[in-house]
């Protein structure tokens, strides 16, 4: 780097900045004594006055495209098809051998059978014993309720002997289920609760005859912060019970199976919560008034309530007065009534234009009523889309496409029919939808467990957070679980159908995202290792055309950092693609395990991000989803890391008449404003999505978040195009890497760096090592772009679970929001 080059910035954007210190690193943050909320800048990349100024660089240094330094180590091999001849390839030595492509779809009739069955037994749980509700004079009703539950799973030990105190729990079991289907009052249940606790005490204390009912402590468990949950009552041996860990173990099952079991009778409105509720199993048990921790079996108290929690944090709900949401079969007829009282309104005056002042792009997932798994549909809602309630009603039934018709109802998950376009905007975002005949069934509202993953990806409402939680622990699990050691998959997931039975030997489950599985296998003849990403059918049904998409562009590929086809197929409804095998797992991984990646790894992996980008977009090709997830990490020999672009499942190709894309898809937290503003967009998106990237290896966190997990705030946030580069975090990282980021997250995206511009960025070009005068350059352009603004500064872990806000990201991942894709 020649020391007497000389910068400039083309605006007079640092003038209004008094000179700070370089190297001051903390963006103008008041650090007040370790108090919160700490002060920082954000810079805006929005609006027209933000044009980035690039340098003038009077002798450019480079002459040549200088990021092919950064490998130039190493003897560069090159890649057919590669538009960049000058492309670093040092990676490309560790590419397996390429098989010709066979791209024969075979298709196989015979049909491969997956059975899970996930029956649990625990014989303490009091809910599925027998139920005496004769003891406490209980109506028949309630027993009636219970006799048409699902059989019990597990029983009471000693049902012989100790008669009165099964009796008894079973009986707050009935009385509790009468209270939820019927509506009763919160009095009676009281009540009954009263003559149990009753019953309890006198068993307690009753004749040494009865000497078990004294080892037993009837204990009720509750989950942290779950207002609707109202606990499950438990029988603690304590002869068998000695320490904490296993019973925390066995009431995780518990609850699990209790989910399960019962949900159907007394609860829709938590039907996908509460799987969730305890997304990392039981790791604390508190006193119900949250003053102690319990730490030994031995202080529990006899009919006592605790909360079990995953976090230490107990969260203050009144848990003895927990009741379930109410909800009756006879919504359909209070949709009628509400419908036709708003028929009637409309006929007399009908508004010209709806209030559409709380509309916010959100996106809302429809399911389509029928046979599960039923399809859910997704679409997102903003001032554009949602001007009226008719118009959402409308484009629903294009989307959703009922066999009745269009729609005429919609219903939350709890319930709540959807009349206003204001519904649209509450707390709910997921609707199931009916023609005008068609009738509502009991169960419409239970989401199953085959429908889980779609309604739970990126919805913002508390459905979405819980839901949230069932799947993101799920995949971190299986991650770790298999990277830490050779696992073969389970029992179910064995084999693989007849024909790629005898190519290949499955070795382990690598990933899952929101479509696929992923296995290592080993090809039987030639002993090469493959990865073979599995589509199943019910991700397939309605996708076929995306997924046809996806082989066709990945055909079309053939670079050094982009995962390479080798072959693929179309068995019995499922699609099966043998992929190149990488072994090192993705960025999201590396990042959770590095929590940060130093600027000079960081430029390596945006150096193979920003050419794999080029490439595509020479070919004109969006891939659309570009994201931690996506990226896999490479070693060349030297070991130096570096990443390979997956996942074609969103690309699109831009239309040959220099028209743009308008298909609203990608991952929220890395989706670009153009794609939310529904304006058109092209290759741009990725570059964003680079950006967003870039930001988050460096620190850890992504630029756009939402403060409560609604994409309300996150969308707004990205809109605004206003992020920050928050202290301590940025304060050891360079202003040249931020004037990059700022480049590359620009909210107008013709101003935006294309892929070339980033490859001859300074900080890349040089890998990271720029000379003094460029960061002093960089600091003053980026510190001209911030306005200072009170920031939380929020804990490592808010940002790193999969459940707060990276997972925001990879919720929406690879399903298409509204409209098919182009093409
Ligand atoms: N070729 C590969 N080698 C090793 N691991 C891979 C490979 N392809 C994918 N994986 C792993 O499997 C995970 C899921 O794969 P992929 O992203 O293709 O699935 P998907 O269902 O299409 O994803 P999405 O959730 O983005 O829709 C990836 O995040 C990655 O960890």
């Amino acid at each position: 780097m020649p020391q007497t080059s000389t910068w400039e910035i083309d605006e007079a954007s640092a003038s209004t900045h008094g000179p700070s210190t370089p190297g001051s690193g903390n963006n103008g943050i008041m650090n007040g004594a370790n108090t919160l909320p700490r002060v920082t800048k954000r810079c805006s990349t929005s609006g027209k006055t933000s044009n980035i100024p690039r340098f003038k660089r009077p002798h450019p240094p480079h002459t040549s495209r200088p990021h092919s330094a950064i490998l130039s180590s190493s003897p560069a091999v090159h890649r057919k098809n590669s538009p960049s001849t000058s492309t670093p390839t040092s990676f490309a030595n560790r590419r397996l051998s390429q098989q010709p492509h066979q791209h024969a779809h075979s298709h196989i009739n015979q049909f491969h059978t997956y059975n899970h069955h996930n029956n649990h037994h625990t014989p303490v749980i009091e809910e599925h014993t027998t139920p005496r509700a004769s003891v406490l004079n209980l109506n028949q009703a309630h027993q009636n309720v219970f006799s048409t539950r699902t059989p019990p799973f597990g029983s009471m030990p000693n049902s012989g002997t100790n008669t009165a105190e099964a009796s008894m729990t079973s009986s707050v079991c009935a009385m509790e289920t009468e209270g939820t289907a019927t509506g009763n009052s919160g009095d009676e249940l009281a009540e009954s609760r009263d003559m149990v606790s009753e019953m309890q005490r006198r068993c307690r204390i009753g004749p040494s005859g009865y000497p078990h009912l004294l080892k037993a402590k009837r204990l009720r468990f509750y989950r942290n912060g779950d207002q609707y949950f109202k606990g499950l009552q438990y029988a603690l041996q304590c002869d068998r019970v000695k320490s904490m860990q296993p019973l925390m173990e066995e009431l995780m099952k518990v609850l699990n199976n209790y989910n399960v079991s019962f949900l159907i009778f007394i609860r829709f409105q938590t039907a996908i919560c509460d799987s969730t509720a305890l997304p990392h199993g039981i790791r604390h048990i508190f006193t119900i008034d949250g003053a102690y921790r319990i730490t030994s079996v031995d202080q529990f108290e006899d009919g006592g309530g605790y909360v079990c929690s995953s976090t230490d944090a107990f969260k203050p709900v009144d848990y003895s007065r927990a009741a379930e949401p109410s909800w009756r079969l006879t919504l359909a007829n209070r949709y009628n009534r509400h419908l036709e009282t708003k028929k009637l309104a409309l006929s007399v005056v009908e508004p010209a234009h709806e209030n559409t002042d709380f509309v916010f792009p959100r996106i809302i997932k429809v399911i389509r009523n029928g046979v599960k798994p039923r399809r859910i549909s997704r679409h997102l809602l903003n001032k554009k889309t949602a001007k009226s309630f008719d118009q959402v009603l409308r484009e629903l039934t294009s989307i959703v496409k009922l066999d009745s018709g269009a729609i005429r109802k919609l219903f939350t998950l709890s319930g709540r029919p959807v009349l206003t376009l204001q519904d649209f905007f509450r707390e709910d975002d997921v609707f199931v939808a009916y023609g005008g005949n068609d009738k509502m069934a009991a169960d419409d509202l239970l989401v199953a467990s085959e429908e889980h993953k779609s309604v739970g990806a990126g919805s913002s409402s508390k459905i979405r957070r819980t839901s949230r939680r069932s799947t993101m622990p799920n995949r971190n699990e299986s991650l770790r679980h298999d990277r830490s050691g050779s696992v073969i998959p389970d029992q179910d997931q064995q084999r693989l159908p007849p024909l790629l039975d005898e190519k290949f030997k499955l070795v382990r489950l690598i990933g899952d995202g929101n479509t696929a599985v992923v296995y290592e296998v080993v090809d039987k003849i030639n002993q090469d290792r493959r990865a073979m990403k599995v589509i199943a059918r019910e991700n397939v049904i309605g996708k076929e055309h995306l997924i046809e998409m996806e082989l066709a562009i990945l055909q079309k590929i053939d670079h050094t950092f982009i995962v390479q086809l080798y072959d693929h197929w179309f068995v019995d409804d499922s699609y099966y693609l043998s992929l190149e095998l990488i072994e090192m797992g993705d960025l999201f991984e590396h990042l959770r395990r590095v929590r940060r990646v130093p600027e000079r790894d960081a430029v390596r992996m945006m150096t193979c991000l920003g050419q794999a980008l080029e490439y595509i977009h020479e070919l004109g090709i969006v891939h659309r989803d570009v994201k931690l997830e996506n990226l896999l990490i490479v070693k060349d020999e030297y070991g130096e890391l570096g990443v390979k672009l997956a996942d074609f499942g969103l690309a699109a190709e831009m239309p040959k008449d220099f028209g743009v894309l308008s298909t609203i898809c990608g991952t929220p937290t890395y989706v670009a404003p153009e794609v939310l503003n529904k304006t058109g967009y092209g290759c741009k998106v990725d570059i964003w999505a680079a950006g967003v990237i870039l930001y988050a290896i460096l620190v850890g966190f992504p630029p756009f978040q939402s403060s409560d997990g609604s994409e309300q705030d996150l969308f707004s946030a990205i809109m605004s195009g206003e992020f920050s580069f928050p202290s301590p975090s940025w304060d050891d990282v360079s202003w040249s890497v931020r004037h990059l980021i700022l480049c590359l997250i620009h909210t107008d995206a013709f101003h935006r760096y294309s892929a070339g511009e980033l490859l001859n960025d300074e900080w890349m070009v040089n890998l990271g090592d720029v000379d003094p005068e460029y960061e002093d350059w960089a600091r003053l352009f980026v510190q001209s772009r911030m306005h200072v603004e009170e920031e939380q500064e929020t804990p490592y872990e808010y940002y790193t679970s999969r459940r707060t806000s990276m997972d925001e990201l990879s919720e929406s991942a690879g399903v298409e929001f509204s409209f098919s894709r182009e093409g």
